[in-house]
């Protein structure tokens, strides 16, 4: 896992107070970083294209100018005049060099968004927006210094941003950058450090970027077992069965010992999978929400109610009942449509999926305050996973997944892993990692998958 942090100027704050560091040290070894970076992978002499807007974060690309000057064809172009201390110095510094300035931008063979960083702090203006749609036109190596400009410090794009091909972020990650409406701006993610090794400069927090490594599969350590040791999942299926079916294979080839799909009507099930008509007797976790048409408001309540782990999905985000799990080993797995209606029906907030998507974080958060036992898993491009403080992003999930069934097959993975005894929170983490993982590992397009194809790659983990 790597720590995530809302913001990161008390952390520079922090260098400055508690190691004597400077504002200047700082940035110098921002633009030093990115300096590397380009040296280590670009000839010399090749152009370099750096738009620099009024702030630090443009102060970062004119510094970067300075050290790159004399070994590459360097260009500055100067979106607005520079208006911090920091931008005016590096300026000065520039110029006393002889690095050549532009009045136009070009299709260089690297360009370095210097325009906004942390401090973009209102919507941006028609002469910004154009200047970044005519950047994103060119082939070039596009590298975004610390954030690509247009993203703002909730994660969202409200008009344009940089769609950079590798985002250089200054001292440690930023949580904003790992939203949904970002995903598509960012390329390949490097953290440089500032004057001290990140794990330094960085503090405690709460939220965290999950790594590969972070899976734990369900692999059997005990020789001595029967199927009964690796729990009975129990998945509701109603009028749209199709859901209930797919979770149930998926859970199965996840390693969970016995699987039944519950239902009043007959089923026509793969041998493996079971059916019964009401909860079994042995039952360590439930599945239930997809797909629930035909089921009595008291049956479920009375499910919701029992101490069994339970991953509840789809259907039930939209009935006020899903609320009488809140106090149990419970995973909600939304999408954002249902999320939002989750949202109104427990009185948090009445938005829109939009104003959702713009600030995923903070009605994840807001939630969870409320109900601090739940595991959230709120589904998307970057999904995030939280409990009361704590917040987990997973970031592999590719456009693969969007594909009915994929949502299904994500709560037979929680599921398998509740029934076979994870906490809900190790469930979901694992779970949605394997998800994802398995739906990278598919290498044959990324348009075909269908849920069993997707099922097939778990197995193969
Ligand atoms: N602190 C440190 O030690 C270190 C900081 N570092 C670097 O500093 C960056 C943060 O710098 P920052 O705070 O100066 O903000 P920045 O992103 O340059 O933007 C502010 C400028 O943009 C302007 N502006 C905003 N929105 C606008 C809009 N829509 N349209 C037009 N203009 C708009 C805003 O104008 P104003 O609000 O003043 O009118 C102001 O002039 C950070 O991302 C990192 O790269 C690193 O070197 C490491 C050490
Ligand atoms: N572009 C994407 N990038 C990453 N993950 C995605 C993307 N589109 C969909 N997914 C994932 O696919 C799953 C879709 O779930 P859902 O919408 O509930 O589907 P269904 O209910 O049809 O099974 C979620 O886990 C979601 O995070
Ligand atoms: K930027």
């Amino acid at each position: 896992m790597q720590k995530l942090f809302d913001e990161v100027n008390s952390l520079d704050k922090r260098c400055y107070e508690e190691f004597s560091l400077s504002e200047d040290i700082l940035m110098e070894h921002a633009a030093n970083g990115m300096c590397e970076y380009i040296q280590d992978n670009f000839e010399d002499k090749k152009s370099v294209l750096i738009v620099c807007g009024s702030g630090n974060n443009g102060a970062d690309g004119i510094a970067l100018a300075r050290l790159l000057y004399s070994k590459y064809n360097v260009s500055l172009y100067l979106a607005s005049k520079p208006k911090s201390d920091m931008a005016k110095l590096q300026y000065k510094r520039a110029k006393a060099l002889g690095v050549k300035e532009t009045n136009e931008v070009f299709e260089a063979d690297i360009i370095v968004d210097s325009l906004f960083g942390t401090g973009l702090n209102k919507e941006l203006k028609d002469d910004a927006i154009k200047l970044i749609d005519t950047l994103n036109e060119f082939e070039s190596f596009k590298i975004s210094c610390d954030i690509p400009s247009g993203v703002n410090n909730t994660g969202h794009v409200s008009t344009t941003a940089f769609y950079a091909d590798l985002t250089l972020t200054m001292g440690a990650l930023k949580t904003f950058l790992y939203t949904d409406n970002a995903k598509d701006y960012l390329g390949k993610v490097k953290v440089i450090n500032l004057g001290v090794q990140r794990d330094v400069y960085e503090v405690n927090t709460t939220k965290f970027l999950l790594q590969k490594k972070d899976i734990r599969l369900p692999h059997r350590k005990q020789k001595n077992s029967h199927k009964g040791t690796y729990g009975h999942l129990n998945v509701f299926a109603g009028c749209k069965k199709g859901a209930g079916i797919i979770a149930a294979k998926a859970a199965f080839g996840f390693g969970t010992g016995l699987v039944s799909v519950v239902c009043h009507e007959s089923l026509d099930l793969p041998y493996h999978i079971m059916q019964t008509h009401f909860l079994t007797k042995n039952c360590t976790a439930i599945a239930i929400g997809m797909g629930l048409g035909k089921y009595e408001t008291a049956e479920v309540r009375e499910i919701l109610r029992n101490d069994i782990p339970k991953i509840i999905d789809a259907d039930l985000f939209y009935d006020e009942i899903v609320i009488e799990s809140f106090e149990k080993d419970v995973v909600l797995t939304p999408h954002p449509k249902e999320f939002v209606s989750l949202l109104k029906i427990c009185n948090i907030a009445d938005i829109t999926i939009d104003e959702l998507q713009a600030d995923r974080f903070f009605y994840v958060e807001k939630f969870c305050k409320k109900y601090p036992k739940v595991v959230l898993l709120l589904k998307g491009a970057n999904v995030i996973i939280a409990q009361d403080e704590y917040i987990y992003v997973n970031r592999y999930g590719s456009a693969v997944l969007s594909k009915g069934g994929s949502g299904d097959v994500l709560a037979g993975l929680v599921a398998s892993l509740l029934a076979q005894n994870y906490t809900p929170l190790d469930a979901a983490i694992s779970a949605s990692l394997a998800h994802t993982l398995a739906a990278a590992n598919y290498k044959k397009n990324n348009y075909s998958l269908i849920p069993s194809d997707l099922v097939e790659e778990v197995r193969k983990l």
